[in-house]
């Protein structure tokens, strides 16, 4: 890339690069790293993880061009240590290789829901919980789960399965972090310290069981994802294999559920739809300001906010001739600058804002569900179930601070997904 200019980045340390500059939670990390380095190459930062490089875009303007202009060269996952030693019969779409078969999921990962009878549960189970406190994350959750496994095999699942699921997710997205020290120090893997290897070939199990079971489970309807895919597997002159169905429905289970119940759990919500009868999916779009404050939840606490870890296939040039090398990881900040008082919960800034008219508004909305052709293909059924969710749960019940303190909206550290530190309790 003759002419090409390069990225600036703080001095990296030798073996660890600039590893030892990241706390958790990460993104805070980058954030102040962009803050003080970031501002002299249109919002670019050069960072190593180890010896491998990692770019930090922080302005709107470039993390569109990328996910723009240079999609396909961005649409690849890092092959990072952790994801090579999850075999292959358990992949998952998120951290599939841009190719034929991750197209291939991605075409199949079908949308469809029926939710309303799902937040009726939800809200008999807070109801029923009390006196006392019950988890609003552990309630949404099930629900959550509930609403996509209605979808996938057309039947509940049974507390424990839910519970194994949960576990399994959790322990996925730890595994599958964008600065796990182990991804990028040989010497760290050699030893497995940690028992980084252990765990995961451990979680490659439950996977493939779960999956497994999930799979060969009867389905009540045959208008469920797995019926699909069984249907398409008997007609398709390519034949579908278990593993692609066991990917699309765990992908579809484990991309919703925590995600969508972080969400739940972060918002409040005032409802528009009065007493007389419970709020149904149709009432959403008469519900700008429920939208808003969803929107506004996922902008103050996105569940993955630096995206997971995309890799440039090839070489590009973006930002008015800044140099992307092949291999470097790409990871996003959000820019704070796109509005005045960027952490204050404030609905109303997403009042006038039409999500798609231009530049602007696309990338204030972009940032949670991603952007270009990796993008989350569940946004839609998330903004409907988060929503539903939201709206029952503010319609039935008074929600007051349970003591002096405020609300503790804290992040914990996880992964991939950033879950609050300290659970919601509906008391
Ligand atoms: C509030 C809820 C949700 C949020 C905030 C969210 C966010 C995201 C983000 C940021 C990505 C990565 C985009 C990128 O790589 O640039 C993603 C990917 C993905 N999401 Fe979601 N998601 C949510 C709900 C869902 C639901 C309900 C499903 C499925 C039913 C789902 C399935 C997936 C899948 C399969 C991917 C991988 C896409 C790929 O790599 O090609 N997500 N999501």
């Amino acid at each position: 890339m003759a002419g090409a200019r390069g990225i600036p980045g703080p001095p990296a340390r030798p073996v660890v690069g600039h590893l030892h500059l990241l706390k958790k939670p990460l993104h805070r990390s980058l954030a102040a790293l962009a803050a003080r380095h970031g501002g002299g190459a249109g919002g670019l930062l050069l960072l190593r993880f180890g010896a491998r490089p990692v770019l930090l875009v922080s302005s709107p303007a470039a993390a569109c061009e990328c996910f723009t202009a240079h999609d396909v060269a961005l649409a690849g996952r890092p092959g990072l240590a952790s994801r090579r030693l999850l075999p292959d019969d358990c992949p998952a779409i998120a951290t599939a290789s841009y190719g034929p078969l991750w197209r291939r999921l991605r075409r199949l990962d079908a949308t469809a829901a029926a939710r309303d009878a799902g937040a009726r549960d939800m809200v008999g189970k807070l109801w029923r919980a009390g006196p006392g406190s019950v988890a609003v994350k552990a309630t949404a959750y099930e629900f959550v789960v509930n609403v996509i496994t209605a979808m996938v095999a057309g039947k509940r699942m049974q507390q424990e399965e839910v519970l194994r699921l949960k576990a399994m997710t959790e322990a996925a997205h730890a595994a599958t972090g964008a600065a796990n020290r182990h991804d990028f120090i040989p010497v760290l893997r050699l030893l497995d310290l940690g028992r980084t290897a252990r765990k995961l070939a451990a979680l490659a199990k439950e996977r493939h069981q779960f999956g497994q079971s999930l799979c060969s489970s009867e389905a009540e309807t045959p208008r469920t994802v797995i019926g699909d895919l069984l249907r398409e597997q008997e007609r398709s002159p390519e034949p579908l294999d278990d593993v692609v169905i066991r990917t699309v429905c765990l992908s579809l289970l484990q991309g919703g559920t925590d995600t969508s119940s972080s969400t739940i759990e972060t918002a409040e919500i005032i409802s528009t739809v009065g007493t007389s009868r419970l709020l149904q999916e149709s009432d959403l779009a008469n519900m700008p300001y429920l939208r808003c404050i969803v929107t506004e939840t996922l902008w103050l606490h996105p569940v993955a906010p630096n995206l997971p870890p995309h890799e440039a296939s090839r070489g590009f040039t973006v930002a008015g001739g800044h140099a992307i090398g092949r291999g470097t990881v790409v990871l996003v900040d959000r820019d704070p600058r796109v509005w005045d008082e960027p952490e204050k919960f404030t609905p109303e800034r997403f009042l006038e804002a039409k999500v798609d008219d231009d530049e602007g508004t696309r990338w204030r909305w972009m940032m949670p569900f991603g952007m270009g052709r990796r993008r989350c293909p569940g946004e839609g059924l998330a903004l409907r179930t988060v929503g539903v969710a939201l709206g029952v749960m503010v319609q039935c019940f008074e929600w007051e601070r349970g003591g002096r303190e405020e609300v503790d909206l804290s992040e914990g550290s996880a992964g991939i997904t950033m879950p609050m530190a300290m659970p919601l309790m509906a008391m």
